[in-house]
């Protein structure tokens, strides 16, 4: 059985972890008023789970995490998107968020979510990551959200440093997903929340519950580091649900493409290693048809590893986890980012010449004009 820590930082990383333990907890939103009390979680593996936030507020508003799993770093109400503050509260607090990852024992890997844009998660995560690299000799990974494109320049900066920082950190790796791609979801801003947190938690859930089965075709955690470890270090993933007219190999194609990633890739030209994870019912799973298409992606992607879960009764399933040897749209994100960090340069500009004038006209203080 594999032990495995998933810590939430900040708003964003807080409410996914959340919709990770909603899932455990066996669906629907209304467990929530129960999960304080019966909070027997139906993870395969051993899973501890943590959520860390300078907000209070965000902590409370977490429905099926259990209360003590999340612990608030006391600052104000949040860091106000400004990661320098995030920086320095994480480096007072270090002792105390490093001794509650310390308590639950040791762990096979650890997961850490977080959006790139804010000022909590953004700024805790590196540093946090850093910390537990320094310490233990498992492999981190993030899940780091992209903010959607028109939320302001603050959060473009911030998202261009963050991926750096975490990427300085240590991390084995950090799995993408994007709000501006996953925005058409639909509905209001909480309703597209909802469901973009609904996919990511359902994507590692059945990430850890596969790579804790007695497989048919073995991929296990050793193979999802080496695919981790090829491309850049940004990976993203796919999933596919089949219904009862979608043959595998329909599944396969679905959970590569737009319908099923997290982040805007073509994965045939940018991706570096995968791992497809298929589970079903035996009579579903026909081998050739399954065979043919991993073939077609290693032969675009190089290393593709196969595994097959064999479930009774179920249409397939279709996991992909894809390392990026490059990333047009990160890229793009970029140049935005590099705008925004100019634009706010030059209003920080304006404002200090705004002082040196306020300087001048304080040269007349306490006097009068003569006449
Ligand atoms: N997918 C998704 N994105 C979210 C959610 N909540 C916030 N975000 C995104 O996260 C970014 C803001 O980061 P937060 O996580 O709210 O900020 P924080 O880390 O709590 O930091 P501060 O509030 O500045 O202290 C924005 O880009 C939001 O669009 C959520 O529930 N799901």
């Amino acid at each position: 059985m594999l032990n495995i820590l998933v810590i939430g930082n900040g708003q964003c990383g807080n409410r996914i972890l959340d919709s990770i333990n909603r899932y455990a907890l066996g669906g629907g939103r209304s467990y929530g008023k129960l999960a304080k009390f019966y909070s027997r979680q139906k993870f395969k593996s051993h899973v501890e789970t943590l959520a860390f936030n300078t907000a209070i507020n965000d902590l409370k508003e977490m429905r099926f995490t259990k209360a003590k799993d999340r612990v608030h770093i006391s600052h104000l109400h949040g860091v106000g998107a400004n990661r320098n503050i995030g920086k320095q509260v994480f480096e007072e607090k270090k002792d105390i968020i490093m001794r509650r990852i310390e308590e639950p024992g040791n762990f096979d890997a650890a997961f850490i979510l977080s959006s790139a844009s804010g000022g909590t998660g953004s700024s805790f995560t590196p540093l946090l990551i850093k910390e537990m690299k320094k310490r233990y000799n498992y492999p981190v990974y993030c899940i780091l959200v992209l903010p959607f494109r028109e939320e302001g320049t603050l959060y473009l900066q911030n998202t261009a440093f963050s991926i750096r920082d975490i990427r300085e950190s240590g991390a084995d790796g950090i799995i993408l997903a994007d709000n501006q791609y996953l925005k058409n979801i639909g509905g209001n801003i909480q309703e597209a929340y909802n469901r973009i947190n609904d996919m990511i938690a359902e994507r590692i859930l059945f990430l850890l519950e596969a790579l804790d089965s007695e497989m048919m075709m073995v991929t296990d955690l050793g193979d999802f580091k080496t695919v981790m470890s090829g491309g850049a270090g940004l990976a993203t993933m796919g999933f596919f649900r089949a219904n009862k007219e979608t043959p595998v190999k329909n599944a396969i194609q679905n959970s590569l493409s737009p319908t099923g990633l997290l982040f805007s890739t073509n994965v045939y030209e940018e991706a570096s290693r995968a791992m497809v994870i298929i589970k079903g019912d035996r009579k579903y799973l026909n081998m050739d048809d399954i065979s043919a298409e991993i073939i077609k992606l290693s032969e675009a992607v190089g290393q593709v590893f196969k595994g097959i879960v064999v479930s009774a009764g179920e249409y397939p399933q279709v996991l992909s986890v894809l390392t990026l040897e490059s990333a047009n749209e990160i890229e793009k994100l970029y140049d935005t980012a590099l705008q925004a960090i100019q634009q706010e340069k030059a209003k920080k500009q304006k404002i200090e010449e705004e002082a040196k004038l306020d300087k001048v006209i304080s040269r007349i203080k306490g006097l009068e004009p003569e006449y």
